[in-house]
């Protein structure tokens, strides 16, 4: 497999609305991605697309080397991690953490099938070495959200993903909750056997350095895509959100973007 994604020409139409228009990208092996985009940019039908629930109206796609249209979905979703604050509510919250982060081995909500001691005891191990050992045997219905959200890498791990998608993962949590999950991709990404990472987010500050390329979507067009260092500069992004803005550079080569 030498790509990650190939999206050919893809369109989808929802009734009488067009999305996403024409949108043609690729993701290598190796490279993590950022997506920025305004509100209603389409970036939820663009990870949807990826994670197999939404076909393309035109177009063609290709995820994880396999086709739309020939490959298994089922198959698919075992090979990609999905972190998302969506995903929270389908999950059910009373089960404990380590029965949620198990799940993922099977790509669905709840578990349907004999699972073995050594699964159970990998399930632990990866949450433990997120950082979550104190969460171990809690249900997930009382942690706080920072603490969901490492269970739900955790869960997106299990199954040795190819592929991980993180959806704002930085959604609700505060200041310090916030590093310490970038922290945590951070490990995930330096890791010799990393899944190719993609990251959505509304804030520049939360792109870190490994997400090495950027793709830059507006109503549900792709404006531009390519290296984190061409894309992320005052003029592109005043340019791609229509709007003057001002960047700051951060420690750790990341940046802060205001308006005016
Ligand atoms: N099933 C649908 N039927 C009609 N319109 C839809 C449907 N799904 C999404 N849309 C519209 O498509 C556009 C893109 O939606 P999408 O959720 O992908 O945006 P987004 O970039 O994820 O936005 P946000 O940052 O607010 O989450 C929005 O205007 C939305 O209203």
């Amino acid at each position: 497999m030498h790509k990650i994604l190939e999206f050919q020409d893809v369109s989808v139409t929802r009734g009488q609305r067009e999305i996403l228009h024409h949108i043609s990208w690729t993701v290598a092996v190796k490279q993590n991605w950022a997506i920025l985009g305004l509100n209603g940019a389409g970036k939820t039908t663009l990870l949807k697309m990826i994670h197999g629930d939404l076909w393309p109206t035109t177009g063609q796609l290709e995820v994880l080397g396999g086709q739309f249209g020939h490959v298994n979905i089922p198959e698919l979703k075992t090979r990609i991690g999905w972190v998302s604050t969506a995903l929270q509510d389908q999950l059910h919250a009373w089960e404990s953490v380590d029965q949620i982060v198990l799940s993922g081995k099977f790509a669905t909500i709840g578990i349907y099938q004999e699972t073995t001691a050594a699964e159970m005891a990998q399930a632990r191990q990866l949450l433990t070495d997120l950082g979550g050992a104190k969460l171990l045997g809690k249900p997930y219905a009382v942690l706080s959200q920072g603490e969901r959200q490492l269970v739900l890498i955790a869960r997106a791990l299990m199954a040795h993903p190819a592929l991980l998608i993180l959806d704002e993962p930085c959604n609700g949590l505060d200041l310090f909750a916030r590093e310490e999950l970038l922290t945590r991709v951070r490990q995930i990404a330096q890791q010799p056997d990393s899944p190719a990472l993609l990251l959505v987010s509304h804030y520049t500050e939360e792109i870190l350095p490994d997400f090495d390329h950027v793709l830059l979507l507006r109503k549900g067009q792709v404006i531009r895509a390519g290296q984190r260092a061409d894309l992320l500069t005052q003029s592109v992004l005043s340019d791609f959100y229509q709007h003057q803005i001002q960047l700051q550079d951060l420690a750790g080569e990341r940046v802060a973007v205001y308006p005016g």
